[in-house]
């Protein structure tokens, strides 16, 4: 199982500029979260601080008990044996071939003979779909295969934790489509805690079990991903519809009177761009089938039926409607009124918001 990580009161600045203050939240074991965030509130930031690569001046990040912030150069370096990154390009050495570039962290971190380090990075490069393009040099492949190639060398030291840069950045929806689908199945097969940083709706929507959101340089919420999706908070609504009409701006957030003009003009008529009619839960990726079911999946659907009850309205119907009649009995839980599915899009009007325990335990 993926280890977990816990942040706590996390700030970093640099200089007089503060990017982030105060945020805290837990990676559950093996559990997929994303991050979102409008471009420059520091995501990226965020990801180096979890591995040290930049230091915040105030907070912890704790992984298996060493705290990162504080810990020694040589706990560090340990440490950081625990965490894949997938940088937003790969990072990929374009000298070198995908196989020597897989094989970097092998040889540079284990004492592994030859013979065994080739059988790992031709597991990698199969299991990420780059079986056959070992001999390719990065500048010979597409972006997206260079993303592929970049996460199977993220997996060579069998990592606990897995943290992504902006996956999608330079790819079509369909090629970001297919790599969520890798980090499910991947995260299906080993275990590991993800942590993916995104402004990619569709990605947000549909692949992880957590969601959290970076703004006006705090976290505004993290929690289980039908909390954000169900959210009325104007800064999420806004994101999640990709429109004009909010307090996101065109180079981060606007100040009252230019969202009451902007307002205005969208009464008047003006379109706020984005799409109006994206609302609600839509169902969650799956492994690929022969893929093993989540065991994080597993995991998280009992946690989250422990803290079912200190949740919003809409995000308890939601994630009471995602359970099989089976898993509602199980849990003691029951949907107040018929939730309205539109093909594997599960609503809850906003009327049908509360939920009746049927067993004390959960509330
Ligand atoms: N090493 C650094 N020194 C000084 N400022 C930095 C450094 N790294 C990042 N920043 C600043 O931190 C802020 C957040 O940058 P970051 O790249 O983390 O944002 P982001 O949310 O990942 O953005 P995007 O979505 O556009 O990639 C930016 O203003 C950037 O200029």
């Amino acid at each position: 199982m993926g280890a977990e990580v816990v942040i706590e009161g996390l700030t970093k600045s640099f200089g007089r500029q503060n990017i982030w203050r105060d945020v805290s939240l837990t990676l559950p074991p093996g559990e997929v979260s994303a991050l979102l965030g409008p471009s420059g509130t520091g995501k990226s930031v965020f990801l180096k601080s979890m591995i040290g690569l930049l230091k915040p001046e105030r907070g912890r990040c704790v992984v298996n008990g060493v705290d990162i912030v504080t810990c020694s150069e040589r706990k560090l370096y340990e440490t950081r044996k625990l965490f894949g990154v997938l940088f937003q390009d790969g990072a990929l050495f374009g000298s070198m071939t995908l196989f020597d570039n897989v094989a970097f962290p092998l040889r540079e971190h284990t004492k592994k003979s030859e013979t065994e380090i080739r059988r790992i990075v031709l597991e990698k490069l199969d299991l990420t779909g780059l079986a056959g393009a070992e001999k390719k040099l990065p500048g010979e492949i597409s972006g997206g295969m260079r993303k592929r190639a970049g996460l199977a060398r993220a997996l060579v030291l069998d990592p606990e934790i897995i943290l992504v840069d902006e996956p999608d950045s330079g790819l079509d929806p369909v090629r970001t489509t297919y790599i969520s689908q890798l980090f499910i199945d991947v995260n299906a097969q080993i275990d590991a805690t993800f942590l993916i940083v995104t402004h990619n709706i569709n990605l947000a929507r549909t692949v992880p079990d957590n969601l959290g959101m970076l703004f006006r340089k705090e976290l505004v919420m993290f929690g289980p991903r039908e909390v954000l999706l169900t959210s009325e908070e104007p800064v999420v609504k806004q994101f999640l519809g990709g429109r004009m009409d909010g307090p996101i701006g065109m180079s981060e957030e606007k100040d009252s009177a230019q969202i009451a003009a902007e307002r205005a003009m969208f009464e008047a008529g003006h379109h706020a761009g984005g799409v109006e009619d994206v609302t609600g839960i839509p169902a969650q990726m799956q492994p690929t089938p022969g893929v093993p079911t989540r065991q994080g999946a597993i995991r998280r659907k009992d946690r989250v039926m422990k803290i079912l009850h200190t949740l919003p309205p809409a995000a308890q119907e939601g994630i009471i409607a995602s359970l099989t009649p089976e898993e509602q009995r199980r849990y003691g839980v029951t949907p107040r009124r018929s939730v309205v599915t539109v093909g594997r899009h599960t609503t809850s009007p906003a009327e049908d918001t509360a939920i009746l325990p049927a067993r004390g335990e959960l509330g």
